[in-house]
């Protein structure tokens, strides 16, 4: 069985391509970072060091690794033989994988059984997005894409740091996982995934995480920032901080209990279980990597906008999400280009026309006056 996998980085390598091949898989990881590529190809196993409670060591080999920029003939040929495809690029990235990704479907001989893609990406269904980037570019003479592939959403989670200079290609990860694979496209034939959990239905489970563990990541990283520290863990020690989190995830808690009917009960034990994952101080997280990409997490169906959108057409105001908002708004790292791009928005844009850019919504929206105010008051402190 063979998987290749685009994206070599942190979920890549520490939780991706350790579940696959931990379920047999050869994996074949592809990349467009060259130093990386060639550390792969070069080595036969690298180390996943989980921290945290009952910590551990797994051994990841049977891997290879192409440079799906300059070797893209070979990825082609790769995923013309392969069972299964999955990403961990970003979800800004799909676009630029997807035609390597559909000349590898249109390159499969007649009778292989159908490529299973997912991508794995902090998203809302990023699989669709990637389907149809690969719809895109699909050759209709070829034959059907519907028959040469299938597609399946997923939902992932673990914390994986960015890793330490010098620590070559082994991995620090927390010991929590949970993969949540849609099992509907497969029609029976899902892959054999240990570790992974196959769901009829997926929706709930999407949101909950983004709205749940990404949510609350991204408040800790954005208050964390504004509060001048450097860690995640050391954030959530800050008891303003940890409140303002708290908050935010009890107002994301009653959406999604409103909304998809779980149980108060359990999603108060996911909500304590995860501000417990951000408390792990053997995990190396910083708020610049958590908080990374503020445009992306202010967008319309995101961890903010997302919930507080959907609050604010139920006529509740989401204090502690606008609250989350403003800081992320205040998220000025100069090595982040969207934070340096948010910057230059709020600077040369008016509210209004700021508030539309960043957040996609639209100024009917219930939500919006109180976004704009926030924005207001970011452009008069600069
Ligand atoms: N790190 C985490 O804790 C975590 C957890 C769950 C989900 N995710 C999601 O996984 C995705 C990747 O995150 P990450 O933290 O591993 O980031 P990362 O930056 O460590 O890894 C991304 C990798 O994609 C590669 N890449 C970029 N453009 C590419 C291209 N055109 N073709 C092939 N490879 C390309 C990069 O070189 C890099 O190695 C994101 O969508 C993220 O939201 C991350
Ligand atoms: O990857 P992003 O930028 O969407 O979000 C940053 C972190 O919140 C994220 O990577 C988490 O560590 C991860 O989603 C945990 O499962």
């Amino acid at each position: 069985m063979k998987a290749v996998h685009f994206g070599a980085g942190n979920i890549g390598r520490g939780f991706v391509g350790l579940l696959l091949h931990e379920a047999g898989y050869e994996v074949v990881f592809a990349d467009v970072a060259s130093e990386l590529i060639d550390q792969l190809a070069a080595a036969d196993s690298y180390q996943v060091h989980e921290v945290g409670e009952q910590p551990a060591v797994r051994t990841v080999d049977n891997f290879r690794a192409l440079n799906s920029g300059s070797q893209e003939a070979d990825v082609v040929a790769e995923i013309a033989t392969a069972d299964i495809v999955t990403t961990a690029v970003g979800p800004h990235i799909l676009k630029f994988v997807a035609p390597v990704i559909a000349r590898g479907i249109a390159a499969r001989a007649a009778g292989l059984p159908p490529l299973q893609v997912m991508a794995c990406e902090n998203a809302i269904n990023a699989t669709d997005l990637l389907r149809a980037e690969v719809e895109g570019r699909w050759d209709t003479a070829v034959g059907s894409l519907a028959g040469a592939a299938v597609f399946a959403n997923t939902a992932v989670d673990r914390i994986v740091p960015n890793q330490a200079p010098g620590q070559g290609l082994d991995v620090t990860v927390e010991t929590f996982y949970e993969w949540v694979i849609d099992r509907t496209p497969f029609a029976g034939h899902a892959p054999v995934i240990p570790g992974a959990t196959f769901v009829d239905e997926l929706g709930p489970y999407i949101e909950r995480k983004l709205f749940t563990v990404n949510t609350g990541h991204a408040s800790a990283a954005y208050f964390g920032f504004e509060a001048g520290l450097e860690k995640i863990s050391d954030a959530m020690a800050d008891q303003d901080v940890a409140a303002d989190v708290r908050a935010v995830l009890d107002e994301t808690k009653e959406l999604l209990v409103a909304k998809h009917g779980f149980n108060r009960d359990e999603q108060e034990a996911y909500v304590q279980k995860i501000l417990g994952r951000f408390t792990n101080p053997h995990l190396p997280d910083t708020v610049n990597r958590v908080g990374r990409a503020p445009l992306r997490k202010l967008s319309r169906n995101e961890r903010f906008i997302g919930p507080a959108a959907e609050l604010a057409e139920r006529g509740i105001v989401p204090e502690a999400l606008l609250g989350a908002m403003a800081a992320a708004l205040r998220f000025n790292d100069p090595a982040d280009a969207e934070a340096v791009e948010l910057g230059k928005i709020l600077a040369e844009s008016s509210a209004e026309e700021a508030t539309a850019k960043i957040t996609g919504l639209a100024a009917e929206h219930p939500l919006f006056p109180a976004v704009r105010s926030l924005v207001q008051e970011r452009q008069t402190e600069s």
